[in-house]
Formats: C-alpha cells, sequence, structure tokens
C-alpha cells in the first residue's frame, strides 16, 4: 500500500487497537496512522503504547485520513457520522466495521449520498496478522477504492468479498463474534479436564495444542472435516462416546441457534440505533 495514504481510525477500543496493532507489524508507518477517541486517557495510552498521532476530536482525525475506519459500538455511530460528516469529502474511503449498521444508514446519516463507504466486519485475530476480514462496497466504490480497502486489510489476515450486504449480519454472527465461540469452547474443555484431575497447566497444554493441531490439520485441507473426525472416532472408543453425548446434547442445533441468534442480533442493532 502505498505509504502516502493517511490511515484514520475513530475508535480505539477493542477492535480499534486490534486493527492498529495488524496495521503496525505489516509495516505500515507510525506517522501514517492516526486515531481518534473521546477519552482523553485512552488517547494517551495509544500514543504512548503504539507512538502514532492520537486525539479526542474526531472530525480532526476524519480530515487527516485518506481512509477512515469507523470503530465505534453501533449505537456510537449516528452521533459520530453526522458530525463528521463535513470531513467526508470526494474520494475519502469511509470503512465501517459496525456490526448490524447497513450501508443505507451510514449514507443517510452522513447526508452524502455519493460517499465511497465499504462496510468490514473483521475479527480480533486481526492483532496477530491471523484475522479474517469480510468486505462489501457499496456501488460507490471505486475498483482503485476496493484495491486500497484490500491491500490496507490484508494486513489483517485474510479477506472475503462479500457481494450481498444482507450476508453481512451472517458473516458478523459467524466470523466476526466467531473467537468468542471458540475461546469459550477452550474454556470448557480445560474446566472439564481440571474437574477430572487434571492441573491447571496441563489442562490447559492440552486443549491449547489439541486445538492449534486441529486447526493446522483443517486448514492443510489433506482430509475434509469429517473424514478427519471419522479418523479420530474409533468403532467403539472413547472419542464416539465423547461425540454421542455430543449429539443427545443438540450440539449442532446449539450452534446453528448460536449464529442465527447472532445474526438477529445485528438486525436489531441496526434497527435500535436508526
Ligand atoms: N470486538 C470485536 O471483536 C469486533 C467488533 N466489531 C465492531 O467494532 C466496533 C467497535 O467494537 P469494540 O472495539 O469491541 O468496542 P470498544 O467499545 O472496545 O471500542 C470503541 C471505542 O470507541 C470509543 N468511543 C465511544 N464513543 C466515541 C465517540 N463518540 N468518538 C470517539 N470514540 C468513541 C470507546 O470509548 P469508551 O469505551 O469510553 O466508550 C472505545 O474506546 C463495533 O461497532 C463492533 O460492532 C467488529 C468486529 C469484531
Ligand atoms: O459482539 C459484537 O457485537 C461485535 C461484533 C462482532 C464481534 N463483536
Amino acid at each position: 500500500m502505498s505509504q502516502k495514504k493517511n490511515i484514520g481510525i475513530i475508535g480505539g477500543g477493542n477492535m480499534g487497537q486490534a486493527m492498529l496493532s495488524g496495521f503496525l507489524q505489516q509495516g505500515i508507518t507510525a506517522n501514517t496512522l492516526f486515531v481518534a477517541d473521546h477519552s482523553a486517557n485512552t488517547c494517551t495510552q495509544l500514543n504512548r503504547n503504539f507512538g502514532i498521532y492520537s486525539a479526542t476530536d474526531n472530525a480532526s482525525i476524519a480530515d487527516k485520513a485518506d481512509i477512515l475506519i469507523v470503530a465505534v459500538k453501533p449505537q456510537q455511530m449516528r452521533s459520530v457520522l453526522e458530525r463528521i460528516a463535513p470531513c467526508i469529502v470526494e474520494n475519502k474511503l469511509l470503512i465501517s466495521i459496525a456490526a448490524g449498521i447497513t450501508s443505507m444508514q451510514i449514507f443517510t446519516w452522513l447526508n452524502k449520498p455519493n460517499a465511497s463507504i465499504i462496510r468490514a466486519m473483521p475479527n480480533t485475530p486481526a492483532l496477530i496478522g491471523e484475522g479474517i476480514t469480510a468486505l462489501y462496497a457499496t456501488p460507490t466504490v471505486s475498483e482503485a477504492q476496493q484495491q486500497e480497502a484490500q491491500v490496507l486489510l490484508s494486513c489483517l489476515g485474510k479477506i472475503l468479498w462479500i457481494k450481498k450486504e444482507e450476508q453481512m449480519d451472517t458473516v458478523t454472527a459467524l466470523s466476526g463474534s466467531g473467537p468468542a465461540y471458540f475461546f469459550y469452547m477452550m474454556e470448557g474443555l480445560i474446566t472439564a479436564g481440571i474437574q477430572l484431575g487434571l492441573s491447571q497447566q496441563d489442562a490447559t497444554e492440552l486443549t491449547l495444542q489439541t486445538a492449534l493441531g486441529s486447526i493446522k490439520m483443517a486448514v492443510a485441507q489433506t482430509n475434509d472435516l469429517k473424514t478427519l473426525r471419522e479418523k479420530v472416532t474409533s468403532k467403539g472408543g472413547t472419542t464416539e462416546r465423547g461425540i454421542q453425548t455430543l449429539t443427545q446434547g443438540n450440539f449442532l442445533n446449539l450452534l446453528e441457534n448460536t449464529i442465527a441468534q447472532a445474526s438477529q442480533r445485528a438486525k436489531e442493532l441496526s434497527q435500535e440505533f436508526n
């Protein structure tokens, strides 16, 4: 990515900082990164920890940025966008990562039907360059801007372009929220191991390395997931009993319902904060 482009981020919280880390690790220079956060304390910390310029005034950061990432909570999106609207001049690319908030709402709040808007859904593994970011470009975004967004957000891991905006809610439920489901499952496995007599340290090491090895095998795609599972599951053995227990507990239905509910929540966020 051309180092001449200034990257602005509004909202220096969990995801704003994960993105910032990913950008810096991939060699985007600190003097092209600008962050706004309404907390002066957060600004001081960002400046100290990342060596980037930060300010409490959103408009000043929006002005400096060629590419502006809005990373505040959905409930803050409307007031933030209405206030920075005068800064969203022609050729500035605005990337929203807010769950649920539609491009139609963004255009309306900016009152700029020709603004260049991309919706992005990253996830927190962006912090170590192992995220995946789904992207949806509105028709006002040029090919060159799509390319810029792709190059920039590739610093955070993989990229997946989505053609239909309505799919963003499912994407949010699956990959945006997804790391939390995996962390939750690992927490549960560790707890179970401890309850059955392992030390915290041993249960943690066994769980984390098993997760890592399984993910690496899944990603290598030498076999499909079902085959990989079946290779572990000896007839009449331990895994079979474990999987039976998951099946009896409607594990797959539970997962389907989890994604459906998270996706539904994205739709509600859009309506609640309209
Ligand atoms: N966390 C995640 O894994 C992911 C989050 N997202 C999306 O990213 C967005 C941010 O989420 P997340 O980082 O978790 O939230 P955080 O609350 O951690 O970050 C938001 C930051 O913005 C600050 N802020 C609040 N109001 C303003 C304002 N008016 N102007 C400037 N800064 C403000 C907050 O300060 P304060 O805390 O003081 O309110 C906070 O530091 C959300 O829209 C979410 O849907 C998308 C993908 C993944
Ligand atoms: O929980 C949330 O609403 C945000 C969006 C995806 C991950 N975190």
